[in-house]
């Protein structure tokens, strides 16, 4: 049987999502609130609002997809897959075929983990995040849920990245440090010592804004 996925979120973040979706042989629809202004992700149609998704799982019980939700925005995303989980949707763990996921690493429900990605032996990541392009989340880093790490990270060892929060575009974190929940640390960042919750912080080294 043809596996089917609804995405939830159509963005850049969601083409990509869907383009991983369709290589590992998913059928896919997306779903999108601002339907029905918006009605099409290049060749992709918009078949209706997030509650439109939710009212058609409900009513039909053949309607059979599986779930992932493809919004950048790490609060939104958050609000998102707990709503379709309260609404018993199966939400999925999507990994491009190219990433290097270690044996003994743990990656919770929700997250998507884009093309070379590499995540080694110990490390756990948590629900809903986002593993980027090129990201190297090292031994035993933690993620916490709904984290971003976006393309060309490198988490060294034992690096703890809280919940919600994003780590930008080509930026580095030394082994050992925290970043606490609610960051934002600025693309091309290098964090050399631990952030505390709730702070934007960029530069090399990284301090707060
Ligand atoms: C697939 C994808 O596309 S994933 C998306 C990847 N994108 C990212 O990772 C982007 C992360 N965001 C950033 O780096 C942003 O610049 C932020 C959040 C750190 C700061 O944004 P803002 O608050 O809007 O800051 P703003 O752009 O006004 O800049 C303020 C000052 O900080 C500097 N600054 C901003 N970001 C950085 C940074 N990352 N590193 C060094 N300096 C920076 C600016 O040059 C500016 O300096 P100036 O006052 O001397 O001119």
């Amino acid at each position: 049987m043809t596996k089917q996925l609804a995405i939830v979120g159509a963005s850049g973040h969601g083409k990509v999502v869907a383009d991983i979706a369709e290589l590992l042989g998913f059928t896919v629809k997306f779903y999108d609130d601002a339907y029905p202004s918006k009605t099409h992700i290049e060749h992709w149609p918009i078949h209706g609002t997030c509650a439109d998704l939710i009212v058609l799982n409900t009513s039909d019980s053949s309607f059979g997809y599986d779930v992932v939700v493809a919004i950048g925005n790490n609060e939104i995303r958050l609000q998102k897959i707990k709503l379709l989980q309260q609404n018993n949707f199966n939400l999925i763990t999507l990994i491009h075929p190219s990433a290097v996921i270690s044996q003994y690493a743990a990656i919770a429900q929700g997250t998507v983990v884009f093309a070379g990605v590499v995540i080694n032996a110990f490390a756990k990541v948590g629900a809903g995040c986002i593993i980027n392009t090129g990201a190297v989340v090292e031994h035993d880093c933690i993620i916490d849920d709904f984290a971003h790490i976006c393309p060309n990270v490198a988490l060294a060892g034992g690096v703890i990245v809280g919940s919600k929060s994003w780590v930008g575009i080509g930026s580095q974190v030394k082994q050992l440090v925290s970043i606490g929940n609610n960051c934002l640390i600025g693309a091309g960042s290098t964090v050399l010592k631990n952030i505390p919750d709730n702070v934007i912080a960029f530069g090399s080294p990284a301090v707060a804004k």
